[in-house]
């Protein structure tokens, strides 16, 4: 274990650093499972919770949810369900059989309702995507919405706490606001994270790790600063020394 991990002579670092391993999940996005499950060899122990988002479910992913909770590992299964209710609701209570932890639904109202039913009665945490981090006022208007990304973001928060899922998705940059809109016991993850230096790519609403915990996350979801870094290992360990440290 590298020193900055092993907290040196600080007492404290021990427990910061295993609550920021709490808080970061990392994104398995790759189009095959070999790639996915070396990454996930490589990151060890460090790393306990990892998403599985369409690119893998399609190569195959369904598997490998299940080989990861069996190791002991969690899964948040990133299918961002809208359909009609009956099909969100049986498609909800089927993740919820395979034993993933979070599973994300648009937060629309009668989608949010509809997996909020499936998810009854068992530990799935479903999760409202508010608007994507990859969006901005302008995409909001080019397709077709009156309001823009703060407006919608404060309303789809609302309307996933009035349907009693346990939290949203959304960007570190609405994070404070969602955070007064669910109340201490939602849960609020964030894509859209981007150490200093690292290539922000699509994502338009983007902050750091740290930034993204102290304005309320619970959570933190990362992809390419970790996966596409050449040494994805220490990526994830910088992360998390970042985490700790917020
Ligand atoms: O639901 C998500 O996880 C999600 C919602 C969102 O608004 N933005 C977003 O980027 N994501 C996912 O979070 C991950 C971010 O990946 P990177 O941009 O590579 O860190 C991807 O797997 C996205 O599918």
């Amino acid at each position: 274990m590298s020193a900055e991990l092993s907290g040196g002579d600080d007492q404290g670092a021990a427990p910061r650093l295993a609550a920021a391993r709490e808080r970061l999940i990392v994104a398995l996005d790759y189009a095959n499972v070999g790639a996915a499950e070396a990454l996930v060899w490589q990151l060890g122990d460090d790393i306990s919770f990892y998403k599985i988002g369409l690119e893998l479910t399609i190569a195959g992913g369904l598997d490998l949810a299940a080989d990861l909770i069996g190791s002991g590992k969690r899964v948040f299964l990133d299918l961002k369900l809208h359909d009609i209710g009956n099909t969100v609701e049986r498609a909800t209570a089927a993740a919820a059989a395979r034993g993933v932890s979070l599973l994300t639904v648009h937060a629309y109202p009668q989608t949010l309702a509809a997996a909020a039913r499936g998810a009854a009665g068992s530990p799935l945490k479903v999760l409202g995507v508010t608007v994507l981090t990859s969006y901005d006022d302008a995409d909001l208007a080019a397709a077709g919405y009156a309001a823009g990304v703060t407006d919608t973001v404060r309303r789809r928060a609302g309307d996933a706490r009035d349907a009693g899922v346990a939290g949203v998705i959304c960007a570190p940059t609405d994070a404070r606001m969602v955070r007064e809109v669910l109340g201490p016991g939602g849960l609020v993850v964030t894509p859209g994270v981007r150490p200093a230096g690292a290539a922000v790519g699509d994502q338009k609403r983007v902050a750091s790790p740290a930034d993204a915990v102290r304005a309320g996350a619970d959570m933190i979801v990362v992809g390419r600063p970790i996966i596409a870094a050449p040494d994805p290992r220490e990526a994830a360990r910088q992360i998390l020394s970042e985490l700790a440290g917020a």
